[in-house]
């Protein structure tokens, strides 16, 4: 009997040293106090309590683990052997993205969502068995996630996203650890999305983009809405040189040029001939002989100077009498023109005409004397008989 006992020992013995079933793997493991048995990195969180939760649901069992499910009775043994038979993990684990995602996941279970628990499964072992290892975190890209998406599809969708306005991000959100805006935002439940829209634009912005109206805005580009405001820079560089709507209209206020008046003078009749007439000493422009003083012209006097009946034709101009008959072939406004002053003060004429045009210079030599009045010229000649 004694022997009996004894060879079923051995053959325990036996049994457990050669096929070393998993609950003996695992208590080899903890005798010789591995680390990740006896104690978790000390940078590395524990494993996310979802990932916990999953691991004591049945799973679906593969060709890696089949064996260990049908060796192992208790599901608290098969996670032992799991955990024995899974090469340890790797020091990146430890890293501080790790540490992120336990906590957003942590927070992402404050507010259970559908949205962010199957994004803890997916980062799983792709063949839907589970490990208590955080294996997660070494999942590539994992802001491509649901929530991500949703905040892309919002932000495309949203009648106040612009690009310029989500410039500046929301503030980070209070995490117990800091996390990257990205990470967090994969993380994030839906109900913080709401608080990570981008901010109600400022109102002038909005009065800028409405302003116009049902067709256009104010950079002249079709306007449909907020939303196509997106892709208005664009519309606006196509636009051909010349053609924008901030160029101000065509004109028809202003004063249409006035049709030129000039007439075309006889050869030998420029201003530059008329100017070496006027400077010359043998010419008598005044037509009073040789050394005639200035006059003192009344308007008498001035009135019978018309240029008609073989008469010179005189103008007053500044309180000055001109014989103009001379300049009457050099007048570029013409003869007829000039002689509209003729007999007369043609001071307010010229000045409605040609104000800029300097003829106390082109009429010196043709000065006949000054304008006076008829009782000061009766004076003055009654005190020259006295003498
Ligand atoms: C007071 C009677 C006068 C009348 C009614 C008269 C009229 C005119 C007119 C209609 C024109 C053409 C303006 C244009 O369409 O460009 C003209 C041009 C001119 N007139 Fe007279 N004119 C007068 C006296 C004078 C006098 C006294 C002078 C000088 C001595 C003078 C010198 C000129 C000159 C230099 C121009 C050419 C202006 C230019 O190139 O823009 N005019 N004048």
């Amino acid at each position: 009997m004694a022997l009996l006992g004894l060879s079923l020992v051995l053959a325990s013995v036996i049994y457990a040293v050669i096929w070393k079933p998993p609950f003996v793997q695992t208590l080899i493991a903890l005798w010789r106090g591995h680390p990740q048995i006896q104690q978790p990195p000390t940078t590395a969180r524990p494993p996310p309590p979802e990932l916990r939760v999953e691991e004591d649901r049945p799973t679906d069992t593969t060709d890696e683990n089949e064996e260990t499910l049908s060796s192992s009775p208790a599901p608290t043994s098969q996670t032992a052997a799991d955990q024995a038979a899974m090469p340890p993990p790797s020091i990146s684990i430890a890293t501080p993205r790790s540490t992120r995602s336990g906590s957003a996941s942590s927070q992402a279970r404050s507010t259970p969502s559908p949205q962010t628990t199957p994004k803890a499964t997916a980062s799983t072992m792709p063949n839907g068995s589970s490990s208590s290892i955080p294996s997660f975190s070494l999942t590539p890209n994992p802001p491509a996630s649901a929530a991500a998406v949703a905040r892309t599809v919002e932000a495309e969708t949203s009648p106040s996203a612009l690009p310029t306005l989500s410039a500046p991000s929301p503030p980070p959100q209070p995490l117990p650890a800091p996390a990257s805006p990205s990470l967090s935002a994969a993380l994030a439940a839906p109900s913080q999305l709401s608080s990570m829209a981008p901010p109600p634009r400022p109102p002038a912005l909005n009065a800028i983009n409405n302003a116009g109206g049902s067709g256009s805005s104010l950079l002249g580009v079709p306007s449909r809405g907020p939303i196509p405001n997106r892709q208005q820079p664009q519309h606006s560089y196509d636009r051909q040189p010349g053609t924008s709507t901030l160029a101000p209209p065509p004109s028809h206020s202003s004063k249409p040029a006035k049709p030129s008046r000039k007439v075309i003078l006889e050869p030998g009749r420029s201003p530059l001939d008329w100017a070496r007439l006027a400077n010359s000493p043998a010419s008598d422009l005044r037509n009073l002989g040789p050394g005639a003083p200035y006059l003192r012209v009344t308007p008498s006097m001035l009135k019978r100077q018309t240029g008609r009946k073989g008469k010179d034709a005189w103008t007053a101009l500044g309180g000055r009498v001109y014989n103009i008959t001379p300049y009457l072939p050099f007048h570029p406004g013409g003869e007829p023109e000039l002689l509209r002053a003729a007999g007369r003060d043609g001071s307010k004429l010229f000045g409605e005409i040609h104000p800029w045009v300097n003829y106390e210079n082109m009429l010196a030599s043709s000065m006949i004397g000054l304008l006076v009045d008829e009782h000061e010229a009766k004076s003055k000649g009654e005190m020259d008989n006295m003498d």
